[in-house]
């Protein structure tokens, strides 16, 4: 251990007692493991994506690290302290944004409910100020600093949560679901955030979601769980590379070729458009080696490279992970 972790988690486990129907009038207590023994380490300054399937047990894992949620079984510590029992000192360290649920009063203005926070956690009047400004420049907040929180919209909202969340200074940052229900200029207001905030260094970012385009554009490691465990915990390049993930050439020809050569390290996928168009997943080969080899047998007129796409990759790890 370097000592830098912000994080340690090992052998965390969460049950549920859930009473069952039996039958018309019985009912059966049935234990439910929501987290399976997972073992996490998260460093200073790390983007660590926590995603995986519905009912996976990610919301139940941040419970515990934020102290909501007390483990059945398993060791935890965040920034040094253990969750449950330290978490007034914990709420001092981390943030916490929930899709669900706000930390903001809803019939104030936004401002003083950053007021009022600023008082709950004693911020030093300077620091508000500068952590404030920040915010209000890179979130504009500006146009809607005077609503009632309930007049917000969703997008609104979230970035005042997300301002919320920071304004004391927070070496961790929870976020579930940050930008579920958002449009796309939110979405891409509240990544580009995270993104700054993450670049900076010095802020820990824990993110769960469904939508993997927040993954791709906010976090180097990627950890997946299904049914409470770990599935996967690495680069988002590892998981291609553990799934063998290709990239797609697709060669459009002016002329139908109809013996395509082989091309050694890449498979030739599929043949459209009555052989004007080809389409070929690179293994070994090189985009150069594969337009080389095909420009001596045919007029190429057009070339586009398709990325591997992270949704099938997970979709695949989902599968085999629930087997
Ligand atoms: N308070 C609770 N009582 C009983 N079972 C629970 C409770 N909270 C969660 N569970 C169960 O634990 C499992 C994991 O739930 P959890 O909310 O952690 O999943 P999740 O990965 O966050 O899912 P989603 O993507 O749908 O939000 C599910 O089977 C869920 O039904």
């Amino acid at each position: 251990m370097s000592g830098d972790e912000v994080i340690e988690v090992s052998g965390l486990r969460k049950d549920f007692t859930v009473r069952v129907r039996k039958g018309r009038l019985r009912r059966e207590k049935r234990t439910v493991t929501a987290v399976d023994g997972v073992d996490l380490t998260v460093a200073r300054g790390e983007m660590l994506g926590y995603i995986g399937p519905n009912g996976a047990g990610k919301s139940t894992t941040l419970k515990m690290l934020t102290g909501v949620l007390t483990p059945s079984a398993g060791r935890v510590r965040v920034c040094g302290l253990e969750p449950v029992p330290q978490r007034t000192r914990l709420a001092l360290r981390i943030g916490v944004v929930f899709g669900q649920r706000s930390q903001l009063w809803w019939d104030l203005p936004l401002r003083d409910s950053f007021d009022l926070l600023r008082h709950v956690y004693r911020v030093p009047p300077a620091d508000h100020a500068a952590r404030l400004r920040r915010c209000r420049a890179l979130l504009d907040l500006d146009a809607f600093l005077d609503t009632p929180v309930r007049q917000l919209s969703l997008g609104q909202r979230m970035r005042g949560e997300l301002t919320a969340a920071l304004l004391h200074g927070p070496s961790v940052l929870f976020l579930d679901e940050p930008t579920i229900g958002l449009d796309v200029l939110s979405r891409q207001a509240v990544r580009g955030f995270l993104a700054e905030l993450g670049a900076a260094g010095d802020t820990t970012l824990v993110l769960t979601t469904h939508d993997l385009a927040d993954i791709e554009r906010l976090c180097r490691r990627l950890v997946v769980i299904d049914h409470g465990r770990v599935v996967h915990d690495g680069t988002i390049e590892a998981l291609h590379a553990r799934y063998r993930s290709r990239r797609l050439v697709v060669v459009d020809l002016d002329a139908p070729l109809p013996d395509p050569p082989p091309v050694p390290g890449a498979v030739l996928e599929r043949v459209e458009a009555d052989g004007r168009r080809l389409t070929f997943g690179l293994e070994t080969a090189t985009v150069g080696g594969l337009i080389g080899r095909l420009s001596g047998v045919a007029e190429l007129r057009d070339i586009s490279i398709v990325e591997p796409d992270i949704e099938d990759v997970v979709a695949r790890l989902y599968v085999t992970g629930a087997r």
